[in-house]
């Protein structure tokens, strides 16, 4: 058997880690937790044992088994999975998967389970304590087994797999020797299989409705530079699709290209190579995927099957695995009724899972980098067919999170050179240093496309900047969000600490509210997100790994709890709002002790689409000005190709060079 097939079950009765799980997490031990209060339903409505402020007694699941709070979980889902809230475990103390052996902690404990979610089934009694759950310091958490009543098995799953050093080397080249080489790192297999796409048709085309300023895209200028340009289209028609992917476009509710559309698809379609600049929301994903998709109907793209190696003619990658998760349902949606088989791999699931999935068939293949490399390490995909290298958030994939990764992309055996394939990158920031990077990887030629100002914030967001203290920001929080009610609000913070504890708090002041960060478990990322969509948790709280790309419809707000430190990451939260034409509004609490530094580029971004600047935020910036490091990397935006030499932030001290600009320098982003 291969190694990627032994995770195919998922039952992981051979998995241990800590010693203490069973002791506590036996079948009947979980019924024990029965009793405990949990109104599913209701559960941010509850009082504040609900959310575990009486949880966490102390040093149980000890001995090193201390993840063994994550046992109040079990059963299946309907895809095989484990049934596990981890919901105790990222709220209920980090210590609990940090998995460093020892002894248990008292941790704060189980409020997630009382406001996020539960379980899709919801029928697992474990689910419903709203107390309780520890994080043990222990071992590599408490993986349980047993059985209920109906004699499933149940597993506590994953507990501290996430432990510290997966997270310091969970990144790019920093993946170092822990890399197990699974895409994940040193650690238990990973037995998440995704819920499968949706098979409707109305879901596969549920469309994101454009709003009323969608036309004003159209006086937006636009530069196109480098030599000899396609013309640009106004209309789909001149894109010459074929019939099927037209029909898709239409059921997409697409009438008439963006901006980027108009200049992306001829250029891509004269097969030139493209970095393009767009702002958030206006269409680039459609912008790469059409003329791709179209080429791959004209030559005729061997209908998708099986085979033990596969050669996709197309590579998409993008830094987070929910975004290329988003890249990959709006790949299928215009590929669907052609022969073209798009797929998908990321961390956090199971790579038995993905690479079964790659080897049904592949021409379009999606994917975050490490999981990526993974696959194609593996000897299950060969890349002499490479048509198209698309990287989507292009600087954020060249930044010293991923370089190294692209780099080790582009020189993995069969791929074609430059020369021989086209490069595509797309984002709506290109910091300057970044956008030299990238030219190493694309031909003399290319076209820089730039649509507005680069890096420049989309101007239907209504940008408000509250000067605050950081002890107030909790307070100016909730008062904020008892304003916009029930509206979708996602709240940015730094750290995956804060998201937690900010996630708590507004549980506990009755907010129904979700959270997003690099320490979940890819199946409470994923449930957090769908609860978002759907505005069962009309309050999402993440960390940057939510910032870029995610497309969500009726996303009313954004708040800036925390700052970033980059004016990119900035823009690009930001444009979680106003997409498509829709109006948002965004709200950044500036507390001047950590945030002074980005002042000066925030009234920059605020003038520069036509937002009032507040005028304390001025003179924070004018008395800035002229120190030094004040612009650490992301500062730099670019007013044009860097090949014309310049952005207009020229008077900025040198640079440093390009890094990774997660708001944590652990955080997991695929
Ligand atoms: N021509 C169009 N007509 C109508 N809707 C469109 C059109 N093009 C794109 N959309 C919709 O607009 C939304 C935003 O598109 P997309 O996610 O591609 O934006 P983006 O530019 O990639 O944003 P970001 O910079 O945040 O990644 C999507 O819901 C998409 O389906």
């Amino acid at each position: 058997m291969e190694n990627w097939e032994d995770d195919q079950s998922p039952v992981v009765s051979n998995v241990t880690f800590g010693n203490a799980a069973n002791s506590w997490n036996s079948g009947s031990q979980h019924n024990s937790f029965k009793s405990m209060t949990y109104d599913e339903e209701s559960s941010w409505k509850s009082d504040s044992s609900g959310f575990g402020t009486q949880g966490g007694n102390r040093g149980r699941g000890s001995r090193g088994g201390g993840g063994g709070f994550r046992s109040f979980n079990s059963g299946y889902d309907n895809h095989g999975n484990a049934e596990v809230d981890r919901a105790i475990s990222w709220n209920g103390g980090r210590d609990g998967f940090i998995g460093r052996g020892g002894r248990g902690r008292g941790g704060r404990g189980g409020f997630r389970n009382s406001f996020n979610s539960g379980d899709e089934n919801d029928s697992h009694d474990s689910f419903k304590s709203g107390r309780g759950g520890r994080g043990g310091r222990g071992g590599r958490g408490a993986f349980q087994q047993g059985s209920d009543g109906e004699g499933r098995r149940h597993l506590g799953g994953g507990g501290g797999y996430r432990g510290r050093d997966e997270e310091v080397f969970s990144k790019g080249s920093q993946k170092g020797d822990k890399e197990k080489g699974d895409g994940e790192t040193a650690g238990p297999k990973v037995n998440y299989v995704p819920p499968p796409p949706p098979e409707e048709v109305d879901s596969i085309f549920s469309q994101y409705a454009t709003g009323i300023n969608f036309d004003k895209y159209d006086d937006i200028l636009v530069d196109v530079s480098g030599s000899d340009p396609p013309k640009a289209i106004m209309t789909f028609e001149e894109a010459q699709l074929c019939e099927t992917l037209n029909r898709n476009v239409a059921k997409s509710g697409y009438v008439k290209p963006t901006p980027v559309q108009k200049h992306g698809i001829p250029i891509i379609s004269a097969g030139r190579d493209l970095m393009a600049c767009a702002q958030t929301g206006s269409g680039k994903t459609a912008a790469f995927l059409l003329p791709i998709l179209q080429r791959l109907m004209n030559d005729g793209a061997a209908a998708s099957k099986f085979s033990e190696v596969q050669e996709p003619e197309v590579i998409i990658v993008a830094p987070t695995r929910e975004l290329i998760n988003q890249i990959y349902l709006e790949a299928r949606k215009f590929a669907y009724g052609t022969c073209v088989r798009p797929v998908v791999v990321y961390g956090g699931t199971s790579t038995g899972f993905a690479i079964r999935e790659v080897l049904k068939g592949c021409n379009v293949l999606c994917g975050t980098p490490g999981r990526l490399l993974d696959v194609i390490g593996r000897g299950k995909v060969g890349l002499s067919k490479i048509l198209y290298l698309v990287l989507d958030e292009a600087d954020r994939m060249l930044d010293m999170g991923f370089e190294p990764d692209m780099r080790k992309l582009v020189n993995s055996p069969g791929m074609p050179p430059k020369e021989e394939r086209q490069t595509l990158m797309f984002s709506a920031t290109y910091p300057e240093d970044i956008q030299r990077l990238a030219a190493d990887l694309l031909k003399v030629d290319y076209l820089f496309l730039a649509v507005g100002v680069v890096g420049g914030a989309c101007s239907d967001v209504e940008q408000h900047i509250i000067q605050v203290t950081q002890y107030s920001k909790r307070e100016q929080l909730l008062d904020l969000l008892k304003a916009t009610g029930t509206e979708r609000t996602m709240v940015f913070v730094e750290t995956k600490r804060s998201a937690d504890f900010i996630a708590t708090f507004l549980c506990q002041e009755k907010v129904p509210t979700t959270s997003i960060h690099g320490d979940r478990e890819q199946r409470e990322r994923e449930k957090a997100l769908s609860d978002f969509r759907t505005g069962r948790c009309p309050v999402l709280v993440a960390t940057s790994v939510a910032a870029r790309g995610l497309d969500i419809e009726h996303v009313q707000h954004v708040v800036n709890f925390d700052l970033p430190k980059s004016i990119d990451e900035y823009v690009h939260r930001i444009g979680r709002t106003g997409r498509c034409g829709n109006t948002g509004k965004a709200v950044s609490f500036f507390d001047p002790a950590p945030d002074t530094p980005l002042a000066r580029s925030l009234v920059k971004v605020l003038s520069g689409a036509q937002q009032e600047v507040p005028s304390w935020l001025e003179e924070i910036a004018f008395s800035a000005h002229g120190t030094t490091g004040f612009n650490p990397h992301g500062n730099v935006f670019a007013s044009c190709d860097s090949r014309r030499g310049g952005s207009f932030m020229k008077n900025q001290a040198p640079q440093p060079p390009a890094q990774s600009t997660t708001a944590e320098a652990d955080e997991d982003w695929e």
